[in-house]
């Protein structure tokens, strides 16, 4: 997994690392860090044209002794200062290393900038337009874990700039302007080409919509020692360690039986579809209950499956059910010691008393936002937060569906998985997911493990079938066990 932690966390972390280090030296680690993941990207420091955005407080401290480093090694590098604070210490050493600073009014020294910037400014002749038009890069050391969301007109005005001049930003720590804790991105903020962090991943890199404007991102160490995470990311090693791989002793049976309610006269397709994802997955049978013409049509499909009714070790229940849900029985599943998965108008037989065993959504965030009586753009812009509060109302593990999937558990724990493609988005994507999903509970997975193995496998069974271009849902289920096959290093 890739651990990612809170403001609150990293300070504590820091405050009793840096005790016991001579002070400094976390910054210093930090721009190393930071100095050599700029001169991969360039290629080069020699000659380099780099420009610093200098925010007031110790994100910008980063910047310029990054800067000052890429300066010993023969870059350009300017410094704009965007606050009459800045790090001290940090332009004094940029300076002493060649490099220039200016502030962002257009004037070549800032009247309340530390005389070590008054001095440099005057050296330096270039105004911060040409500097930053001319940039090979500019380093967005604005705000960090102290900022708040947005950018302020200044700052905003430079951004401008290198966007208009196709200058990639870096983001120092995270693209200022967002909200780290929560990825939110309610106001205006930094699109980074990377980003280059310190200690930890923060919640902003793993959750959408902010991870998206941070791209790839890049983890330093600096030594914290850090509490369990507040949100953690899927990756593939992880699948290796919880997939559920059979043994020599199982039998079809042992493996997982999955229950099927899917789809209806008016959407046939979807149990088709979810039953193609089931199969990929992990389960020794699928029992399908349903309509005599969805059963005929699913074992068309699938010769495998066993229609009517059985012993099963969970349901998967939901996907273009349409009229044909049964909002008693599900309820009484519900109750049952059987996992049941809830999709689509599945969604609809849920209540929030608590009476259920161990119980796995898959809304999207339309669904979400029926289930909390909100908007669904309200969703959209808080999707962390709206995933947890459901979790905590209905007692149920969530997984919300979207670029980033977002597994929130009632126990507070939450993991995303953001490897899908965007031409994921297509109808019938959530069946395979919904039928993979209910595979992995069936086997024996909890429903965030379950949810977890599941959006990963997805979404890696997603590329494979997409390689950049458009993909059919059924094309998607059809790559699942290569895409497994190749996560669990069998091939
Ligand atoms: N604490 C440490 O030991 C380390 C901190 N590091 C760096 O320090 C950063 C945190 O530094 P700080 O705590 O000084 O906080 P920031 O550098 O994030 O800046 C906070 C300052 O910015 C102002 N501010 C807040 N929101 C703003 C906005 N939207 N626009 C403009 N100004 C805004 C605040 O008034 C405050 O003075 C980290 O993100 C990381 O880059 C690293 O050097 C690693 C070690
Ligand atoms: N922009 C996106 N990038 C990557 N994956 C996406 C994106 N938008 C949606 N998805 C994924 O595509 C699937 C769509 O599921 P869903 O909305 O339930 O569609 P349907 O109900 O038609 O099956 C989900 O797995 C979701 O996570
Ligand atoms: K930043």
């Amino acid at each position: 997994m890739r651990h990612a932690h809170t403001v609150d966390q990293v300070r504590a972390a820091e405050a009793d690392l840096m005790a016991r280090l001579p002070e400094g030296t976390l910054m210093q680690r930090a721009a190393t860090g930071l100095a050599v993941a700029i001169s991969n990207f360039l290629g080069h420091s020699y000659g380099a044209r780099v420009v610093l955005l200098v925010g007031s407080g110790d994100n910008g401290g980063d910047a310029l002794y990054a800067g000052e480093i890429l300066a010993r090694r023969g870059a350009h590098v300017t410094a704009i200062l965007l606050s009459d604070k800045a790090h001290e210490a940090g332009i004094a050493a940029l300076t002493a290393a060649g490099g220039r600073v200016h502030p962002a009014d257009g004037s070549s020294t800032p009247a309340t900038a530390p005389s070590s910037t008054r001095l440099a400014g005057a050296a330096g002749e270039a105004r911060w337009e040409e500097a930053i038009a001319g940039a090979d890069v500019v380093v967005d050391g604005i705000v960090g874990i102290g900022g708040r969301p947005g950018l302020k007109p200044e700052a905003l005005a430079v951004v401008q700039v290198a966007v208009d001049h196709d200058v990639p930003i870096v983001a120092v720590d995270m693209p200022s302007g967002v909200d780290v804790d929560s990825g939110e991105t309610p106001a205006e903020h930094v699109k980074a080409a990377f980003t280059v962090t310190f200690g930890t991943h923060k919640i902003c890199h793993l959750v959408d919509p902010a991870a998206a404007a941070c791209g790839p991102v890049h983890l330093v160490d600096i030594g914290l020692e850090l509490p369990p995470a507040a949100v953690s990311a899927i990756q593939d090693a992880d699948i290796r360690d919880l997939y559920p791989v059979p043994h020599g002793e199982s039998d079809k049976y042992s493996r997982g039986v999955l229950g099927l309610m899917a789809g209806s006269a008016q959407y046939p397709g979807a149990a088709v579809i979810a039953t193609s994802g089931a199969l990929a997955g992990p389960i020794g049978m699928l029992r399908y209950v349903g309509p005599d013409e969805v059963a005929t049509a699913v074992r068309a499909a699938h010769p495998e499956i066993v229609a009517g009714e059985g012993r099963v070790q969970a349901w998967a229940i939901g996907s273009g059910l349409g009229d044909e849900l049964d909002v008693a029985k599900v309820r009484e599943l519900l109750m049952s010691e059987i996992p049941v998965l809830l999709d689509a108008d599945g969604l609809k037989a849920l209540d929030d008393s608590g009476d259920h065993n161990a119980v796995l959504v898959t809304p999207h965030a339309g669904e979400l936002a029926r289930l909390l009586g909100v908007a669904r753009k309200v969703v959209e812009a808080e999707r962390l937060k709206y995933a947890r509060q459901a979790a905590e109302r209905y007692e149920v593990t969530v997984l919300l569906k979207g670029a980033t999937t977002i597994i929130a558990a009632p126990d507070g724990q939450v993991r995303v998985s953001s490897n899908a493609t965007p031409w994921l988005a297509t109808a019938g994507a959530g069946d395979v997911l919904a039928g993979l999903c209910g595979s992995l509970l069936a086997a024996g997975l909890s429903p965030l493990d379950a949810g977890s193995v599941g959006a990963y496998l997805h979404g890696a069974a997603a590329q494979l079938a997409s390689a950049d271009g458009p993909l059919t849902a059924m094309q998607v289920a059809g790559k699942v066990a290569e895409a497994t096959r190749l996560l669990l290093d069998l091939a």
